[in-house]
């Protein structure tokens, strides 16, 4: 298993990495775009809230890096515990990683079957806790809100039928249960919204990256550039309209930057990309 980091140099340029600099990486994962930082002379501050990720980047013993096990919304707090008031980069690469969904324990994938998991950080409410328990009218809120799935209510209530038999333990159950309810016509599994839904709501994505831009506004330097890498719509959304509106940032990204032909077609997980930037004034 390895994650191959997106719009790697599109990133490291937009950041403009200053050797000596002190730069957050928000998102670790393989440590990709790190070791790019600190290839170039940056130091790291690196965040994950997933401690196989800790753990795995532990092990590469990478000079100049400085780890963080937890959440990047609480960032500022992180930074305070580590006495560092200001830095000169900040990024966050959004989302699961390769090893997530190459991982059917974590229960990202519902090409693999493995538990209804889909907790980055392993606490809290697991996927199956929210599929087995939430009301009906909730479940097809989550669906429509965070998976922008048309056909939310008839998938939930299939869910309801079916948990009434006996609960929705594993990705491929659930993966099933959506294409009873909706067929399977289109390109592309049916069940992706549904998945995709359920991941950032476990996970609070739309939440924390709120909270993590804040964040970011107070502790970049003025000078400071922010790089955020986005996955879907509704993340990109939030992204393009903080850095809109927020007079702390001069937008360095009119359009979001796109990953080439190339990147494409030799990473798929790429195709979905956006990076989006600002300076802070
Ligand atoms: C797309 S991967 C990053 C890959 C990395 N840029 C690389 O090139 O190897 C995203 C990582 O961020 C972590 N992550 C996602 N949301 C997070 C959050 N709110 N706080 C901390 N880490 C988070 C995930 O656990 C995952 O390991």
């Amino acid at each position: 298993m390895s994650h191959v980091p997106v719009l790697y140099h599109e990133t490291l340029e937009l950041l403009a990495v200053q050797r000596g600099g002190l730069y957050v990486d928000a998102t670790l994962g393989g440590a990709g775009h790190t070791r790019g930082i600190l290839e170039r002379g940056g130091q790291v501050i690196g965040f994950d809230q997933d401690p196989e990720a800790i753990a795995r980047v532990r092990a590469l013993r990478l000079d100049g890096l400085t780890l963080v096990e937890g959440n990047f919304r609480h960032l500022e707090a992180h930074l305070n515990e580590l006495g560092v008031a200001e830095v000169d980069g900040v990024l966050a690469d959004l989302g699961v990683s390769s090893y997530h969904f190459d991982n059917p324990e974590r229960g990202f994938s519902y090409r693999h079957e493995g538990p209804l998991d889909m907790r980055m950080s392993g606490e809290g409410p697991t996927a199956a806790d929210v599929v087995n328990t939430y009301p009906v009218e909730e479940l097809a809120r989550i669906l429509r809100t965070f998976g922008e799935e048309p056909r939310a209510w008839r998938i939930a209530r299939r869910i309801a039928e079916v948990r009434e038999q006996q609960p929705i333990r594993t990705t491929t159950q659930l993966a099933e249960v959506v294409r009873q309810a909706v067929g399977w016509r289109g390109a592309g599994h049916p069940a992706r919204k549904t998945f995709q839904a359920l991941r950032i709501y476990v996970n609070d994505e739309l939440g924390a990256l709120e909270a993590f831009l804040e964040a970011a506004a107070r502790v970049l330097k003025p000078g400071g550039r922010l790089a955020v890498i986005s996955f879907h719509s509704l993340e990109d959304r939030i992204v393009k309209r903080f850095l809109k509106e927020d007079a702390r940032f001069q937008v360095l990204t009119k359009k979001p930057i796109t990953p080439s032909d190339a990147e494409r077609a030799t990473n798929p997980r790429a195709r979905s990309a956006k990076l989006r930037g600002g300076v802070r004034v």
